[in-house]
């Protein structure tokens, strides 16, 4: 794993969008794989003011979103459809038939989680995963316990998650009970990983991450036998490790 040091969110959402954007210019055909949560909004911040500033184009671009709650349609302010639309596809130049992100209300479920799955393989994969991590070590949903060989698929979240996730619902009662997430094998069959870590709050899941041992409990931790990962960590989650 490449670690790339920055003092705070600022220069890590700055390093992010430039690793992004770099890579969008080298392949404007690009799979791109993309996270929701606070971490990487700084970056689509950048982003979009690099789109702006620059034009870089993300008209042939594809992206697949890691994740969507159940029982939450796109219009929800809550969906990661509406959190996608409204940090960063609203903004730049992609065609929105081109971004794909889990339906969370729809009937059959099941198929939703395969029809994800075969969608990322028919456009031949995933050129470049955006991760955030969660204190548990969550990577995408995949709580603690999910197995390595997961793919799409439909997971129950945990307390510590919801509670977490609850700053932006209002209260934890609020959070949906599950959420449709790529599997751990989904995400591992990307061709690069670029993992933001920001925050005392993820400072035990970075020290994890890099000192603990590779395991299920720990879903994060599957990141160490993948080729291709970047971690950009400010101060704050580095901690004195
Ligand atoms: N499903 C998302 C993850 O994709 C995200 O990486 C993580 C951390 O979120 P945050 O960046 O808000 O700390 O939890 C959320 O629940």
């Amino acid at each position: 794993m490449n670690i790339i040091e920055v003092k705070d969110y600022q220069e890590m959402s700055k390093k992010a969008a430039e690793f992004v954007r770099d890579n969008v210019r080298r392949n404007p055909n690009i799979n791109l794989g993309l996270a929701t949560g606070g971490t990487p909004v700084g970056m689509y911040k950048q982003l979009i003011e690099d789109h702006q500033k620059n034009h870089t184009s993300y008209k042939n671009v594809t992206t697949f979103n890691l994740d969507e709650y159940i029982g939450l349609s796109e219009y929800n302010h809550n969906s990661y459809r509406y959190f996608m639309n409204d940090n960063l596809f609203d903004h730049i130049d992609i065609q929105m038939s081109k971004t794909n992100v889990p339906h969370g209300n729809v009937k059959d479920l099941k198929k939703e989680c395969s029809d994800f799955e075969h969608l990322i393989k028919e456009h031949g994969g995933i050129d470049l995963q955006i991760l955030g991590i969660g204190s548990n070590g969550h990577i995408g949903f995949n709580e603690p316990g999910t197995s390595f060989e997961s793919r799409t698929h439909i997971i129950d979240l945990t307390h510590s998650t919801r509670e977490a996730n609850a700053r932006f619902f209002g209260n934890r009662a609020e959070v949906p009970a599950q959420a449709i997430t790529m599997g751990i094998s989904t995400i591992m069959k990307s061709k690069a990983i670029l993992l933001l870590i920001s925050g005392t709050n993820k400072r035990e899941a970075f020290f994890q991450l890099v000192h603990g041992e590779i395991s299920e409990t720990f879903p994060a931790s599957v990141l160490r036998k993948h080729s291709c990962v970047t971690i950009i960590v400010d101060e704050a989650a580095r901690g004195n490790v």
